[in-house]
Formats: structure tokens, C-alpha cells, sequence
């Protein structure tokens, strides 16, 4: 397998299992002299570590990173950034009914098919441990942008849980830190909380979608076809574990829309042009416009539920599963820091390929 990098010029390698002694990555890319400390880094893995509720897995991670090469005296050096996080609360054994069987929605039956050899424990590589390992990547990511793109913003947040999504009319920001759903609307808390508690009392387990902000982001990241910030970004989040679709901007509702309602109309302010709506997600031919960028993706419900599926095993004999283990009921709240994440590393990663082709210089308007 040799597939585990992303990114141009900021390019992150992970490495790792879910029940090996340890996961991690390599950040090769990073420009030297960024402020960069494992305290800068911690706080983001703090917001994706399992058991912090009890909506989320009662895995007990502390996921704490240690940096081990790559920064000196405070500094980042130029060199490749390796950081480390310990597997610290494996339990195999919530494993052995599954090793030789196939969970369904699970990448079991794919490994086994294309590789024939399968770590079972906890999914091995595929499971979504590993995203701990861009979520560090990301807080490095974060560290570039600080220095590059001052005043660059990024804001995840859950739009819907199952069929409940937010009402857009109650959205507020200062409420998305305080509640363990990473959810704007605060009336729509309490109806999530009620309606996992009983999927989750049912051994059952449901979907959500996200979407990630990214505002101060300036005009001009990206490129008109190979290397659009929107493709980058859509490959990013569908990346990540159990994501099935990626919109920017009004996605896949543009399609319903007429042209006269659609193309963002432009004006010209104080500082510069100003779009009067942001239908595009702030990304016009591949390219950043200035405005604030908006991804949504999809998460699918958890598959490890205690429910019985029928399924196989490895020897082809139907038989019925109940996947025990500690699982999250709705994979989506911790996937909220992870796409954060995963737009730090892209807009890290086009900002140096702008500086690199066009030095920052920009056509002059007015
Ligand atoms: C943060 C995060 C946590 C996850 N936790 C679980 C889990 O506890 N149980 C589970 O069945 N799937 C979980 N998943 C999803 C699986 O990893 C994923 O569905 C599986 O690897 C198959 O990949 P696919 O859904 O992308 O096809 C999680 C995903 C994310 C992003």
C-alpha cells in the first residue's frame, strides 16, 4: 500500500494502525521559522479525542502528540515535521468475533478482496484513528496560515444530524463551542441529544452533515484546472473515513437554482470589489475570490452498531453480526474537527503554491 500522502508542497505522509504501539505523520514542506510547539498542537487533538461525551466513543485516547523532529528552539526548520501520538487504549479482544467475519459498511470485505490480508483489530489502517493523524497535521497546517494568512478563520460546525438540520435563522457561532454536537443552533441541541440517545438506546446509529468555513482567506489561492482549491478541497474531505458527498458552496442545491439567482453579483466597495451574495462558496474557476470558503460534506451512519446484520465470513458461510467494541452512534460530531483539519492543510498547501508561482502579486482592480 502506497497511497498515504497528501498535498503539493505541503505534503503530509501518516503512517499507522489503530492497535499498533502507535500513528502518526510526517509534515515535509513546511516553510522554516514557524512558531510551532506541541502545546500549539494539543488543543486541536483535544477536540477530536474520543470519550469526551457520552455521544462520542468511550475509547479512552489521551492522543497526545509529541513532535520529534522538524522544530528547534520554538522554530519550525525546514525539515520534514514527524509527530507521534501513542495508541494508549487498545482492546483486541473487543475484536475476536470479528476476525473472521466481514462487517457490513465496513472496509473489511475490500481489504480482504484487494490485499488478502486483513488487520481486524479496530480496522487497522482503515479505521479512523488515523484521522488523529491529520488533525495534528492540521494544527501545523494552522501554524503556517497564522504566519502567511493572518486573520485566516476556520469554522467547523454540524448543519444536520439525521433527518434534523439546523434552522439557518438561528445560527450562532458563539454557541458551537458550548455544546457536544458542534451545533450553531442551540434549539436543535436538545433535539439531538433526545433523538441519538434513542437511536443509540436501539442499537442503532444515524448520519450527519458538516460544514467548515474558512473566512480572511485571501483572493487568488488555487489554479483554473489540475489544481483548484475546490477540487483539492473536495478530495480532502471525501478522504476522510465515511464520508459519501462534498458541495462547496450551494453544491448540489445550485442545480435547482436559475442563473439570475445563482452568479454572485460583484460591486465596488471601499477596500475593493464586494460579491453581494456567496452562492459560489468563495471559489470561482478553481480560484479563491476573497469571500469566505464553504465546504459541506456527508457522513454516513456508523456501522458498528449491536444490531444483528447479515453478513459473511471468510469462508463464505451467511451468518448474522453484532459488532460489540466502543463506537461513536453518530461518527459525524467527531469528524467536525477533522474537516477543519483537512481545509487547514489545503489552504496551507495553495498558499505556498501561490507564493511559489505568482509571489503573491495581484491584478489590480480600480
Ligand atoms: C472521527 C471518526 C470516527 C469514526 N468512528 C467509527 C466508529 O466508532 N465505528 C464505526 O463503525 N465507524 C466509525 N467511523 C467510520 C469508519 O471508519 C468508516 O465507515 C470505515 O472505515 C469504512 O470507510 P468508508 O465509510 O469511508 O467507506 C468513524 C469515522 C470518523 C471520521
Amino acid at each position: 500500500m502506497s497511497l498515504n500522502t497528501f498535498g503539493h508542497l505541503f505534503r503530509v505522509t501518516t503512517w499507522g494502525e489503530s492497535h499498533g504501539p502507535a500513528i502518526g505523520c510526517t509534515v515535509d514542506g513546511c516553510p522554516p521559522g514557524i512558531k510551532l510547539s506541541e502545546a500549539d498542537l494539543q488543543p486541536w487533538l483535544d477536540r477530536r479525542k474520543p470519550g469526551t461525551s457520552k455521544f462520542t466513543t468511550q475509547r479512552q485516547e489521551a492522543d497526545q502528540v509529541r513532535i520529534l523532529s522538524g522544530v528547534f528552539e520554538g522554530v519550525t526548520t525546514g525539515t520534514p515535521i514527524q509527530l507521534m501520538i501513542e495508541n494508549t487504549d487498545q482492546r483486541s479482544k473487543d475484536y475476536s468475533n470479528i476476525a473472521q467475519a466481514f462487517r457490513p459498511g465496513h472496509a473489511d470485505i475490500t481489504y480482504h478482496q484487494k490485499y488478502g490480508v486483513r488487520d481486524y483489530r479496530g480496522g487497522g489502517r482503515s479505521s479512523a484513528r488515523e484521522t488523529a493523524s491529520r488533525v495534528a497535521a492540521g494544527g501545523v497546517a494552522r501554524a503556517v496560515l497564522a504566519s502567511l494568512a493572518p486573520g485566516l478563520k476556520i469554522t467547523g460546525y454540524m448543519v444536520q444530524m439525521g433527518v434534523h438540520a439546523i434552522d439557518r435563522a438561528r445560527f450562532e457561532a458563539a454557541v458551537i463551542e458550548g455544546n457536544p454536537f458542534w451545533c450553531p443552533d442551540a434549539a436543535a441541541v436538545t433535539v439531538w441529544a433526545d433523538y441519538l440517545d434513542g437511536l443509540r438506546l436501539a442499537h442503532n446509529s444515524v448520519g450527519a452533515v458538516i460544514e467548515v468555513t474558512a473566512s480572511g482567506v485571501p483572493a487568488g489561492l488555487g489554479a483554473p484546472l489540475y489544481g483548484k482549491l475546490d477540487s483539492d478541497l473536495a478530495s480532502a474531505m471525501m478522504s476522510i473515513n465515511a464520508v459519501k458527498g462534498v458541495e462547496i458552496g450551494d453544491g448540489f442545491a445550485a442545480a435547482s437554482l436559475t442563473g439570475v439567482e445563482n452568479a454572485d453579483e460583484i460591486r465596488m466597495g471601499a477596500a475593493g470589489p464586494e460579491f453581494l451574495s456567496n452562492h459560489a462558496g468563495g471559489i470561482l474557476g478553481g480560484i479563491s475570490s476573497g469571500q469566505p470558503v464553504v465546504v459541506r460534506f456527508a457522513v454516513k451512519p456508523t456501522s458498528s452498531i449491536l444490531t444483528p446484520r447479515a453478513t459473511i465470513d471468510g469462508t463464505g458461510a451467511e451468518i448474522d453480526l453484532v459488532t460489540k467494541g466502543r463506537h461513536d452512534p453518530c461518527v459525524g460530531i467527531r469528524a467536525v474537527p477533522v474537516g477543519e483539519a483537512m481545509m487547514a492543510c489545503v489552504l496551507a498547501d495553495h498558499i505556498l503554491l501561490d507564493r511559489g508561482q505568482t509571489g503573491g502579486v495581484r491584478g489590480q482592480i480600480g
